[in-house]
């Protein structure tokens, strides 16, 4: 599903460098590692928002540094489902506009009877379906956070990329987003990379992966 080989990216300041990263269909993986180290760069270079400088990367059958601006874009919307660690709901629209963003603003995707269904079933599961009318700032931390994994999720996804999803949330919630994670994964039989701080999560993935030992050729 995922496979990177000697992968390089940098900022000024910064360089990446993966000797070899694999993670299989359907697995649910964890990253751990200390702040600064990379982790948000690999997810981003994953889902194809930002491009590697060498190596290779291929995820789900597609070699992403061979695709365009354009083709990255497509494939984004497409195949990846991405809960960022900053939500980036946006403020002036509601949750179900934002939930289903992506359908009015690329011009690949339709926002048909079906999508708009999926994505009050999606609201529904995790109980924001009676808030669906509300802006982003008039709801709690914990329904913000949920509302950025039903828009991840509406795609279907065959590749869900989890940016400290349970970051900032109360145990109760934190096992509900990860729970509507895990679901969606085992639904879809999709992968699911998830970075996180919570170590008392990471009994329930398939593996887990210290970003230091993956940079330094151990993953
Ligand atoms: N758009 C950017 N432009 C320049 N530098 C950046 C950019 N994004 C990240 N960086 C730098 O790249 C490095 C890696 O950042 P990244 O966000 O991938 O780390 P991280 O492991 O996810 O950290 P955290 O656990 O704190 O979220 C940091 O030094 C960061 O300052």
């Amino acid at each position: 599903m995922i496979e990177a080989l000697d992968l390089r990216f940098g900022y000024p300041g910064f360089a990446l460098h993966i000797p070899e990263f694999r993670v299989g269909s359907g697995e649910k993986l964890a990253i751990i590692g200390p702040s600064g180290a990379g982790k948000t760069t690999l997810l981003k270079l994953i889902s194809g928002i930002v491009r590697a400088e060498s190596g290779q990367l291929r995820v789900d059958g597609a070699e992403l540094r061979a695709l365009g601006e354009g083709a990255r874009r497509d494939f984004r919307a497409r195949r990846v489902g991405f809960v960022f660690q900053e939500l980036e709901l946006l403020d002036y629209l509601d949750l179900f506009d934002n939930i289903v963003h992506a359908y009015r603003v690329n011009p690949s995707l339709r926002l048909d009877r079906a999508v708009c269904g999926r994505a009050r079933a999606l609201a529904e599961e995790v109980g924001l379906g009676a808030k669906l009318g509300r802006m982003p700032h008039q709801l709690s931390q914990g329904e913000r956070q949920r509302a950025a994994v039903c828009r991840a999720l509406l795609p279907e996804p065959g590749l869900i990329l989890a940016d400290e999803a349970t970051g900032n949330l109360d145990p109760a919630n934190k096992v509900r987003v990860l729970d509507l994670l895990f679901r969606a994964a085992e639904r879809r039989g999709a992968s699911l990379l998830a970075v996180t701080h919570d170590h008392e999560l990471l009994p329930r993935f398939d593996r887990v992966v210290d970003f230091t030992r993956l940079t330094a050729g151990g993953g």
